[in-house]
């Protein structure tokens, strides 16, 4: 069950005029801003009431318009919403949520209307410390070193100034900057410690949760051009009322360089549900959301502009255990690397079981990747999550 053209026609939400109107020629800023807030414990059982997923459309719409940026398309599964925006992606699970936006958007500035929205629209009573900070599960914010940082808006010109804002939210943040600061391409993080006071079930299941990520620059010009569709010139309408050129260029462009097909499990005889969003922007540029087993996500996203070429992946799907040790991170990584053949990556790998087959085998994978230098390999422990950062160079 790869990539179809039935998944085409099957979103619960396209906006069919944004997505014939986008269109960048400036130099661009592929680097994310990455946000994930953890409003409650994983298989939280607590709240019988509204969750995230009640959040209505144009609530989201609103929200997004702070961090300046719109909702392209919009996916449902059983257990996450996957929305495709103009700058990179959202996921929104009960409860918890994952923003991504690439570009000069403002992610911090949503966090206010984020927190009144939930409140209002949800009932929830969120928890606060006496002088009004908020006391959530778990906070995450990371990105790397931006390629332009002075077409950033205000806060997001320098971390520091970022960590600022945060705490202005919270309490218990702690920030790292990790890897080589003299070469400006070190990587950040702030994340806050975990939340045992947060209400839970009793009964709460203990969530092995990972994230991989891995940031390219400098793609091969041939893998970068697979990503560029030219100025439209077409004045035909889609062949379907459903579909506009964007989606349906993201199809043609996710099949061409099987991007669908990083997973074992996205294959035909699979069992496991396989949902997709694609879009690919005029003149160039490409966002994907894949979704495995109705929880699961990837989701890819290419700038391929010669000077600035960047493209970056990032799954929670734990890889050794849903292809039952057929497949693991090892695999993902050089189905990638094959397909964009970048200069220089970096990747991050967060997981809670220190012991797991995923986190040993993350361990020695430069050792895979004879095409490689090693620049950086850290490994931190943090709180209750174990980080693996690694930092590569193409040999020359
Ligand atoms: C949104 S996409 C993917 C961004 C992503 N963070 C990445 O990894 O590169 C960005 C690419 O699409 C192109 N693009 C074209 N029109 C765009 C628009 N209206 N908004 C954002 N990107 C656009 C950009 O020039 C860039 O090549």
């Amino acid at each position: 069950m790869t990539v179809t053209i039935k998944e085409l026609t099957n979103h619960s939400y396209i906006d069919h005029e944004l997505s014939a109107s986008l269109d960048s020629t400036d130099a661009f800023e592929g680097p994310e801003k990455l946000l994930e807030i953890w409003f409650f414990p994983p298989n939280n059982a607590v709240s019988a009431g509204k969750t995230l997923r009640d959040i209505a459309m144009d609530r989201w719409i609103e929200i997004l318009k702070l961090v300046k940026c719109e909702v392209l398309s919009m996916k449902k599964t059983k257990e996450l919403d996957a929305f495709l925006l103009s700058e990179s992606s959202l996921f929104v699970f009960d409860y918890k949520l994952t923003l991504k936006t690439c570009g000069t958007t403002t992610t911090l500035f949503c966090l206010d209307k984020l927190f009144q929205t939930i409140e209002q629209e949800l009932s929830w009573n969120l928890h606060k410390t006496p002088d009004g900070k908020y006391k959530l599960f778990k906070v995450f914010y990371s990105r790397r070193c931006f390629l332009f940082p002075c077409k950033q808006a205000a806060i997001h010109q320098n971390w520091a100034d970022e960590v600022d804002y945060l705490n202005r939210f919270f309490d218990n943040g702690k920030s790292y900057s990790v890897g080589r600061n003299d070469k400006s391409n070190h990587w950040n993080l702030y994340v806050t410690e975990t939340d045992h006071s947060v209400p839970q079930a009793k009964e709460c299941i203990e969530d092995d949760d990972e994230t991989f990520e891995v940031l390219m620059t400098e793609l091969d010009p041939d893998c970068a051009n697979k990503f560029v569709c030219g100025p439209d010139t077409s004045t035909s309408a889609p062949a379907e009322p459903n579909e506009d050129k964007g989606h349906n260029l993201g199809y043609e462009m996710t099949k061409k360089t099987k991007l669908d097909e990083i997973y074992l499990n996205s294959s035909q005889d699979s069992n496991l549900s396989f949902h997709h969003d694609a879009f690919a922007f005029t003149p160039c540029g490409y966002s994907s959301n894949m979704v495995l087993d109705e929880k699961y996500y990837y989701t890819l996203h290419v700038t391929p502009e010669k000077g600035w070429s960047y493209a970056s992946f990032e799954s929670n799907i734990p890889v050794f255990d849903i292809s039952q040790g057929k497949q693991d991170n090892l695999n993902v990584l050089l189905h990638i690397l094959n397909v964009f053949q970048p200069r220089e990556f970096s990747m991050t790998f967060f997981t809670k079981n220190f012991k797991s087959k995923s986190f040993q085998k993350i361990l020695t994978i430069n050792e895979s990747l004879p095409e490689y230098t090693k620049l950086d390999k850290i490994i931190y422990d943090l709180d209750d999550y174990h980080l693996f950062y690694m930092k590569l160079q193409k040999k020359i």
